[in-house]
């Protein structure tokens, strides 16, 4: 995949919104530069229901010309023909992913310490994503509030190393995100939870357009 724009990336499944392909729809008016379909958690859609959502997810990325990335589901993300896999570190190992959706997908990794950077490079990963930055109310079983300092060691060690900063991030707290050397930021509730997840979306790609450094 040709170089991706993980400036304003937003992530959602079903349980994140009551209308979600609205609120899909809305943030890609609003700017959204890549989206990961996640559909995790107890509630989450499975089988037909999963993939025939994940289809309609896709349609409207492709429509505004956004990449679409499967969280995990390496078999669905494969069967839609989607533009790549994230995996987390308890997920479907990243060597594995590469392996099977081939060298023009993307692959995305979780990374919470320099050796896992180090190992999701060698995997063969375009981007990794730090975090939580801030307190986050998407996951319920994230790590400890990280700050940006493994954003700024991992964008010191790997410069040319994608960076996505995750974990309660705002229009108003994005600026050390940048700042620290992220490529981008990750947003769920901030755009999910939105009273309208369109201006939501218009005023985050502001700040990300403001403070992405152009490298
Ligand atoms: C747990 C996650 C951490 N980072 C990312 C991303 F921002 F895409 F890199 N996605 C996830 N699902």
């Amino acid at each position: 995949m040709k170089n991706v724009d993980y400036k304003l990336y937003f992530i959602m499944g079903s349980i994140n919104a009551t209308d979600p392909l609205s609120v899909l729809e809305d943030a890609l008016k609003g700017g959204i530069t890549c989206f990961q379909f996640r559909e995790k958690g107890p509630n989450a859609l499975a089988r037909t229901e999963k993939k025939a959502f994940a289809q309609s997810c896709q349609r409207l990325c492709k429509q505004y010309g956004v990449p679409f990335i499967v969280n995990d589901d390496v078999d669905l993300s494969i069967e839609i023909g989607a533009d790549g896999v994230h995996v987390g570190q308890d997920d479907t190992d990243a060597a594995f992913v590469r392996e099977k959706i081939g060298a023009d997908k993307i692959v995305g990794v979780s990374v919470h310490s320099v050796d896992e950077a180090k190992a999701a490079i060698a995997a063969g990963a375009n981007y990794v994503g730090i975090g939580p930055v801030y307190e986050t109310v998407s996951k319920d079983d994230a790590k400890p509030v990280a700050g940006t300092v493994l954003i700024e060691k991992v964008s010191t060690l790997f410069p040319e190393l994608p960076i996505v900063g995750i974990g309660g991030i705002t229009a108003t707290n994005a600026e050390p995100v940048f700042k620290a050397g992220a490529h981008g930021i990750s947003i769920i509730s901030s755009i999910a939870s939105a009273e309208n997840p369109e201006i939501a979306a218009k005023q985050l790609k502001h700040t990300a357009n403001q403070w992405a450094v152009k490298r």
